[in-house]
């Protein structure tokens, strides 16, 4: 019966009618359910895509609404299962007590494919880069360059903006600065991507390409991205290339760095770096010299090791400080607390050792606290992702096996009511400070922004003392006044950059 009236339909009718029919289904079952409602066949992702461009705002919604956990899921076809919490005993659980149980996932290591696999080796990777990035001697070298690079690269563009009152995206200038300066500091290479003519350069541009496929590679199904890149076209080609660009440009950089530890190596004189200290990959080559293993393909783990480093730290410390003057440009009282504390510390940027710069950083308690409470409002990297190994139960209660993935949404978390108060919303570094005046350590698993539990972020002193050089700087020589109008909206990407960038004007005192 139902087959002979369809023949006396036509298709375009039937379309019709089963589209009306998913719409009223939809439309009751999404009034009995809300907003987080799992659509048969469809799961979440029409509430994804109605709220794509609020995306950060929808998650704060949900996991408020869901006490701090909830699972998405997506359409049918997918297998996607997505636990997002923000749950700190969860965070506690997988981050730290459990962690063996939850591994970045196969899913990771195949977006990610062009930072190099480093699933069995990472504790490997670690202990190197710890005992490297503690060295005296590399932390003299990093405080030497971050002040060489302000005066070099920073204040001349400072000035002439303010001296022709032009309009400057301070976002790209500081994710710049802070390409230049990682490239310093670890290869003692300086690209001169901060210069006045802010050229585009193709190891930079490079980069920036392979973070616009790796987000790509979020967003659509596997089979597609991989199909892609199977035919070389689209963004897969664009990865190619960029793969190519990065290696040539990195190992080139290695092999100069060998040539140079050779000759060095020669001489009865050797000793590792010069006066200025000594960059980070010298200071691998000298653990290998002196017996440390990094396999057979050294040069192999160095590049993974060299990318690491920039795809970790380049844009993560140029939206931590262009947040962090954004912040600062709607509370004033708080830029008036950092001036005067700063007044309280006699300090010449041209004779700061790695000595000094470490007690004045010491006594900046103010400034330190009020760089924690920007992260915690914008933190640069917003969310993180983990893959069950095995099945689980989480102190929250939610049951996860090996088909779902975890992502920790670090935004969100920094604005729950129910973690940091009924202001959680507000800029206010002085919830970092006790009674006592000293500073109120919070655990790393309340607060997510430098990751917690055996992979914390290794750069973090380093992006730390690469903050407070250049606030430190520009506070005291400029005002930043962002250009009234221009819109600023977190972007949704792996980096909480500023979507339309940071347009301000300079002027200098
Ligand atoms: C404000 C600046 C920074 C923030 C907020 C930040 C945050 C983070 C976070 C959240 C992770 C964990 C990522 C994950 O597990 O998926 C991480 C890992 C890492 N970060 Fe940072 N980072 C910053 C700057 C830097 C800098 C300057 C460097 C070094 C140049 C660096 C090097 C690393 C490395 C090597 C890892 C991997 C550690 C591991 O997996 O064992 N980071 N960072």
């Amino acid at each position: 019966m139902l087959k002979l009236h369809i023949n006396h339909m036509g298709y375009f009718e039937i379309i019709l009618l089963l589209i009306s029919f998913v719409f009223v289904f939809c439309y009751s079952f999404h009034k009995k359910h809300g907003l987080s409602t799992n659509w048969p066949l469809v799961g979440m992702l029409p509430a994804l895509l109605k709220n794509h461009s609020r995306i950060h705002d929808l998650f704060i919604e949900l996991v408020e609404k869901s006490q701090l956990t909830f699972l998405v899921k997506g359409p049918w076809f997918t297998n996607m299962n997505l636990l997002v919490t923000v749950d700190p005993t969860n965070a506690h659980h997988i981050l730290s007590k459990n962690f063996g149980n939850y591994p970045k996932g196969s899913k990771f290591k195949e977006i990610f494919e062009i930072l190099g696999d480093d699933s069995e080796i990472w504790q490997y990777h670690r202990k190197m880069a710890h005992s490297v990035l503690g060295h005296p001697k590399f932390h003299q070298f990093l405080v030497e360059k971050v002040w060489e690079k302000i005066e070099t690269g920073l204040i001349p563009i400072l000035n002439r903006a303010s001296e022709q009152r032009l309009e400057i995206d301070l976002q790209d200038l500081f994710e710049r600065f802070a390409f230049d300066t990682i490239s310093v500091v670890v290869m003692d290479y300086d690209p001169g991507c901060l210069c006045i003519d802010l050229p585009s350069l193709p190891f930079s541009k490079a980069l920036h390409d392979a973070e616009e496929v790796i987000v790509y590679r979020h967003v659509v199904p596997t089979c597609v991205w991989k199909f892609q890149r199977w035919l070389g076209i689209g963004q897969e080609k664009k990865h190619k290339e960029a793969w190519k660009i990065i290696d040539d440009f990195i190992y080139g950089c290695i092999s100069k760095k060998r040539e140079e530890m050779h000759r060095n190596s020669q001489s009865k004189a050797y000793k590792v770096g010069n006066e200025l200290g000594a960059d980070l990959v010298t200071l691998y080559m000298d653990e290998v010299r002196n017996g440390a293993e990094i396999g057979s393909n050294g040069d192999k783990f160095l590049r993974d090791t060299i990318l690491t480093f920039f795809a970790a730290g380049q844009d993560t410390t140029g939206a931590a400080l262009s947040w962090f003057f954004y912040l600062l440009s709607k509370n004033p009282h708080v830029l008036f607390k950092i001036k005067e504390e700063l007044d309280t510390i006699i300090w010449d940027r041209h004779n700061i050792s790695s000595r000094s710069f470490d007690e004045l950083s010491n006594k900046l308690i103010y400034l330190h606290v009020a760089i924690f409470e920007a992260l915690r409002l914008y933190p640069p990297v917003p969310f993180n992702a983990k893959a069950p190994a095995e099945v689980d139960t989480l102190p929250s209660g939610h049951k996860v096996d090996p088909s779902m993935q975890i992502i920790f949404n670090m935004y969100a978390m920094g604005r729950m009511k129910s973690i940091w108060g009924e202001d959680c919303c507000e800029f206010k570094p002085g919830r970092w400070i006790l009674e006592t005046g000293k500073i109120r350590h919070e655990p790393s698993y309340k607060f997510l922004a430098f990751n917690s539990g055996p992979r914390t972020c290794t750069g973090k002193n380093m992006s730390l003392t690469i903050m407070k050089a250049t606030i430190m700087t520009i506070i005291s020589r400029y005002n930043i006044e962002p250009v009234q109008g221009h819109p600023i909206v977190p972007s949704q990407s792996v980096v909480l950059h500023m979507k339309h960038g940071f347009k301000t004007k300079v002027v200098s005192y």
